[in-house]
């Protein structure tokens, strides 16, 4: 039962636009939220993913404004986290609304080199992100609860995400040390969550005005940090999962008396049919529970239109990075390992070596180098081995692979897989050695094959308890 606390109502009261009306607003504070996914097309298209579940019952709604988002009817939404596909990475479960504003960020001809997702755990905007920009570019996904980077990471990783530097900071570092380096930043800030009552009953019980206040202080430092990073012609979206004025449109507000010449709305009106029913007269989106069926959502698409003054001079740079660049040799011994296994390098990002370790680095990083500390650097690839190299599981999941070279498992076979144990496997003899397995011709990871079986190599720490068909 949802705990709507009476100092919230009385505070939300002023807020509501007057065309919607409180009582609804409570009404649907109380209903549950429809499931929604996001199909990663990293890994697969949306036709493909719908033609894949469809006859096993799986029923798609499309999600207006994100054209690989669907809210789901017709199966066990408790399992959805447990199924072969999505520990495989081929889908997220996000909310609708969550998925507003990567659509908002991108709702642009521009292509972008590179991003900055400010406050990311734990990844479900960032790996939106990182479809949208197919795995090019760069993008710095930052988070700064030491926890939460470690979900981060592991999301990063299973849908297979390679373009993008985890790094670890208060988001308020980044305008004295990225100063107008990003063409697009992204500021999902932490909030109140208020609109998050229909997933959490408790989001409010103990709801207070000076919390409020005190997250909004740290909002409107978060915005001029994002837009201090942002370059000149770049766009800003400003996001919340909350619902009152002073965490969302003031704080916006905030940023344009800072910069009343560098600071301009862009209406998100248009940015999808009925987006204008959730439209303030600002252009933002105030998107209350009731208007389509979701989460409470704010969004704000902010263009900064020149060049500011740098608010603190420039870091020393940071010294001793320990990666080199791969020499020729290296890099063809690498890509001759992957083609063996049907795996690609892609050509436009860099392979990077430190001691035994082989990484590949997004598009375009290192002009970022020295400029700040780097928790974790694009995809760890391989290790050297005494013949050759020791492949790791993320780069299975990330890098291009061919179909035909993916040794099929039935479904039950996959669940073995997933839950750490060998699979007895007598079809077509595949090659001795180290082998890809996956599943609708998508890898799951490494086994070594072997006579009558192949071995199960999943890293220990993502072998699963349960695992569930969906
Ligand atoms: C709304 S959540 C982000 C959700 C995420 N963007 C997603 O879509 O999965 C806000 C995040 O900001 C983090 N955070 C809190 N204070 C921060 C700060 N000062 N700088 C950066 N991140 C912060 C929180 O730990 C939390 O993970």
């Amino acid at each position: 039962m949802v705990q709507l606390n009476p100092d919230f109502i009385n505070s939300i009261q002023q807020d509501i636009p007057a065309h919607l009306s409180i009582d609804d607003f409570i009404e649907y504070c109380g209903k549950p939220l429809r499931p929604s996914i996001r199909v990663n097309t990293l890994s697969i298209s949306s036709a493909d993913f719908k033609a894949l579940m469809e006859p096993r019952g799986w029923e798609f709604e499309p999600i207006p404004w994100c054209k690989d988002g669907f809210w789901l009817t017709g199966h066990n939404p408790e399992e959805l986290g447990n199924c072969v596909e999505h520990i495989q990475g081929l889908f997220y479960i996000q909310e609708a609304s969550s998925m507003l504003p990567p659509t908002a960020l991108f709702d642009t001809e521009s292509q972008y080199d590179r991003v900055l997702d400010t406050a990311s755990a734990p990844g479900s905007k960032t790996t939106q992100i990182a479809a949208l920009m197919e795995n090019r570019g760069l993008l710095v996904a930052n988070e700064y609860s030491s926890s939460r980077v470690k979900v981060l990471h592991a999301n990063i990783a299973r849908m297979g995400a390679s373009n993008t530097a985890i790094t670890h900071f208060d988001g308020r570092v980044f305008g004295e040390y990225q100063f107008e380096t990003f063409d697009a930043v992204l500021l999902d800030a932490p909030c109140s969550g208020e609109g998050t009552v229909r997933k959490d009953p408790d989001a409010l019980k103990y709801w207070r005005q000076e919390d409020i206040d005190d997250i909004a202080d740290t909002q409107r430092e978060l915005m001029l940090s994002a837009f201090q990073a942002l370059k000149p012609g770049g766009m800003l979206v400003y996001s919340t999962c909350t619902l009152n004025t002073r965490e969302n449109q003031q704080v916006c507000h905030f940023l344009k008396e800072t910069y009343p010449d560098a600071v301009e709305f862009i209406s998100l009106a248009n940015l999808f049919a009925d987006a204008d029913k959730a439209t303030t007269v600002e252009g933002f989106l105030h998107v209350w529970p009731q208007i389509f069926d979701s989460e409470g959502f704010f969004v704000a698409a902010i263009c900064k239109t020149q060049a500011v003054d740098r608010a603190l001079p420039r870091p020393k740079p940071q010294k001793n990075f320990p990666f080199t660049h791969a020499s020729r040799k290296q890099t063809e011994a690498m890509k001759s390992h992957l083609n063996n296994l049907g795996l690609t390098l892609p050509e436009t990002q860099s392979l990077m070596i430190r001691d035994a370790e082989y990484w590949l680095f997004p598009e375009g990083f290192d002009e970022l180098i020295g400029s700040m500390r780097f928790q974790r650097i694009g995809l760890k690839l391989a290790d050297e081995a005494k013949h050759g190299f020791k492949l790791r599981h993320e780069a299975v999941m990330a890098l291009p692979c061919q179909q035909a070279r993916v040794i099929e498992l039935d479904e039950q076979q996959a669940v073995e897989y997933l839950m750490g144990r060998d699979v007895a496997f007598d079809g077509d003899k595949p090659a001795k050695g180290e082998v890809i397995v996956g599943r609708h011709g998508i890898p799951l990871g490494l086994a070594k094959s072997l006579p009558g079986k192949l071995k199960n190599s999943l890293p220990r720490d993502l072998v699963r308890d349960k695992v569930s068909t969906a």
